[in-house]
């Protein structure tokens, strides 16, 4: 039997899925290349400056409210069928990672809901669970950002909460650096946006195990 070996890309996304299996979150640094996330800001600031963006709700359709003490971001919901100008590339390398997870693990990951989102200074979400009543088909929150030269005096970490065997609690402060993928279980990590210093852009949504109904 002769074996084929991985590929470099799919080296990088078993050690993402050894990642989540152990710890139940995963960082792929350079999923994107600088050039790469270049052309998405372009994209997203445009987007931003010809009003297509609204201010981020919690909650779903009847639900849905707009809570500024809670999440303090503007998004604009991205077609994954038709993605913007330089955005292609993402979602390809997305969908090859999602393909990945479900040979591999059987996640039987059916759908993704994507957004661009902007934090303006002064702007954060507060601790939170990325699963509402009526979205339990989130399994794997995935975000990239991108913050060309971000630094720690920056601000705007994502910070994880990780649950301990022991029932302590650990947390990762992550910063949201360009190109840089986190993944981690959209049912059990809960997490929050600190307060950003400057302009703080990622493309943030779900890996979802229920196709959309429209
Ligand atoms: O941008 C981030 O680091 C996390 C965003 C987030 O938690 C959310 O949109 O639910
Ligand atoms: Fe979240």
């Amino acid at each position: 039997m002769t074996v084929t070996p991985l590929s470099k890309e799919e080296l990088r996304f078993e050690q993402a899925v050894q990642d989540l299996l152990s710890q139940q979150y995963a960082v792929l640094d350079h999923f994107l290349s600088a050039e790469e996330v270049g052309h998405i800001l372009q994209t997203l600031h445009h987007n931003l400056h010809a009003g297509r963006f609204n201010p981020a709700g919690i909650g779903r359709q009847a639900g849905f409210q707009v809570n500024q003490d809670i999440r303090k971001d503007h998004i604009q919901w991205l077609d994954h069928d038709h993605p913007p100008e330089g955005c292609t590339v993402f979602f390809s390398r997305l969908q090859a990672l999602t393909d990945y997870l479900n040979r591999t693990c059987f996640l039987g990951i059916r759908d993704m809901e994507m957004h661009f989102a902007v934090y303006q200074p002064g702007g954060f979400y507060k601790r939170h669970l990325d699963v509402f009543h009526q979205a339990q088909s989130r399994k794997l929150s995935a975000i990239c950002y991108l913050n060309p030269g971000w630094k720690e005096e920056d601000g705007g970490a994502l910070q994880l909460y990780l649950p301990q065997p022991d029932g302590s609690e650990r947390t990762e402060t992550l910063l949201p650096l360009a190109g840089r993928l986190v993944l981690f279980d959209s049912q059990v990590l809960e997490h929050e946006v600190q307060v950003a210093r400057r302009e703080r852009c990622s493309i943030t949504g779900w890996l979802k195990d229920e196709p959309r109904l429209f």
